[in-house]
């Protein structure tokens, strides 16, 4: 049998739906580590809630109610009961399911995020999903109501569902993670306080990752400050790649990308080979030098290159603060759409010529960055999971000033966290300018 692909088979058994499984999931290795339970038909199965723990024939309750907090990881609602095939799907291939862990699901982004998601707008119409949702203590309530969205919307691919509140359970197995959930900065609050809070939450996520999720995991942190929270994550789970890392740069790349097609008069989609250098906060440098609109460089398109070293500049490293004021919340729709943008990069071939921004683990880039941070820097993928960085891309003095001050503030948070790195004692000179963009 294939590795990516099961072809559903009518005389298989199955065991009942419990904690993670579907027809699907049943067909694949992980079933074997699964608790005894009943076995029942494979196919034309009447969605009875079954339970595999310690009655393996006992009917359950409904589940959709508020669950209580402390089992909180089970499957949820409708996703517990088993899938009926339809005759024509009984022999039709399907691929393996992927488990996707999303935290902060019960908050603005993941609400636009998750959506996309199991609608198979991301990862295609043949490809099943299971989705697991980390949630706060806070937030429990909010994403039964998510999981409640989740089911009424129907999906066709969306074959499982989980919410919990321990990254433990949550990341189980997951072949992606989605890491949205963060606090936002308080009143009063220093950044180096935000930076401290929201470290331990990364920390604590990494080691979760690192426990339990598949060794391969792909992990895109979007909760701020993105770039450092990364990397606490990726230092706190040592046995996953480095490079399967990333902080959510792509927002950015997509707002600048609109700017310059905007001064240039042309659509977006004229707009190429945009990078985002750097830290997702005001140091961020949108790269306009090896820019392209419709093939030619951005600087022979737009020849008022004060606009682009000033205006073009700052507009994107303030935009996120600018949509606060008109909005009264940050960017949700946006972020998630950037999200998608993000993992498709990784899942489908660059189109040649082009590259995207992603912020990822510096050691062996070709531009001089320090080695040990998490940088936005310019990518291709051949479609696998995998990223190289680009190597023809050209430097001037200005564009070296601006990464090297982008450099120097990741490094400085990177000092702030030592403490949550295994790098020792934390000690925190940041510079004063360090606003995140969606920050007033
Ligand atoms: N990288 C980017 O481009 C980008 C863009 C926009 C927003 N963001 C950041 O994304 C984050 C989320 O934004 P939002 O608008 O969805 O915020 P939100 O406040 O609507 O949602 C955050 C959710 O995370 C939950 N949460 C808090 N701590 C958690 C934890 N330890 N585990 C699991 N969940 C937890 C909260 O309860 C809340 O439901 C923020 O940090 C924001 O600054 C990043």
């Amino acid at each position: 049998m294939d590795d990516d692909v099961y072809k559903l088979n009518p005389s298989y058994t199955k065991t009942c739906l419990h904690s993670s499984s579907s027809q699907l999931s049943f067909l694949s290795s992980r079933v074997s580590r699964r608790r005894n339970c009943a076995i029942r038909p494979f196919h034309r199965v009447q969605p009875t809630r079954i339970s595999c723990s310690t009655a393996p024939n006992q009917v359950q309750s409904p589940a959709v109610q508020t669950q209580d907090p402390k089992s909180k990881s089970d499957c949820y609602g409708v996703f517990c009961l088993t899938y009926d095939l339809k005759a024509e799907e009984e022999t039709r291939a399907w691929k393996k399911l992927i488990n996707i862990s999303v935290s902060g699901a019960a908050g603005m982004i993941a609400n636009h995020l998750l959506f996309k998601l199991a609608s198979g707008e991301v990862f295609g119409p043949d490809q099943p999903i299971a989705l697991k949702l980390l949630g706060s203590e806070r937030s429990f309530q909010a994403l039964e109501g998510v999981a409640m969205e989740l089911e009424d919307s129907l999906f066709p691919l969306l074959r499982e569902v989980k919410i919990g509140i321990d990254p433990y359970e949550v990341f189980q197995d997951a072949e992606w993670a989605l890491l949205i959930g963060a606090k936002p900065r308080g009143p009063g609050m220093e950044r180096a306080g935000l930076l401290d809070i929201n470290g331990q939450i990364f920390a604590e996520q990494g080691k979760a990752l690192n426990a339990v999720s598949s060794r391969n995991v792909k992990v895109i942190v979007v909760g701020n400050p993105c770039n450092t929270n990364a990397l606490i994550c990726l230092k706190n789970a040592p046995n996953i790649p480095p490079k399967n890392f990333h902080a959510l740069t792509r927002l950015d790349e997509n707002r600048a990308k609109c700017q310059l097609a905007l001064k240039a008069g042309v659509f977006y989609d004229k707009v190429s080979n945009v990078t985002i250098w750097g830290n997702h906060s005001t140091t961020q440098v949108p790269d306009f030098l090896n820019a392209r609109i419709d093939g030619l460089p951005v600087t022979e398109v737009i020849k008022d290159r004060k606009w682009l070293e000033d205006e073009f500049t700052e507009t994107i490293q303030k935009r996120g603060g600018v949509l606060i004021k008109k909005w009264g919340r940050s960017s949700a729709a946006s972020t998630s759409v950037s999200i998608v943008d993000a993992i498709r990069s990784l899942i489908t071939p660059t189109p040649e010529g082009d590259w995207f921004s992603t912020g990822v683990y510096t050691n062996g880039n070709p531009y001089g960055i320090s080695e040990d941070l998490v940088f936005s820097m310019p990518c291709r993928s051949k479609g696998d999971g995998d990223y190289e960085f680009v190597k023809d891309v050209i430097f001037d003095d200005y564009l070296r000033q601006r990464i090297a001050k982008t450099e120097a503030e990741l490094l400085a948070e990177k000092r702030c966290v030592a403490h949550l790195t295994g790098e020792g004692i934390a000690f925190c000179d940041l510079p004063g300018d360090t606003m995140l963009p969606g920050e007033m």
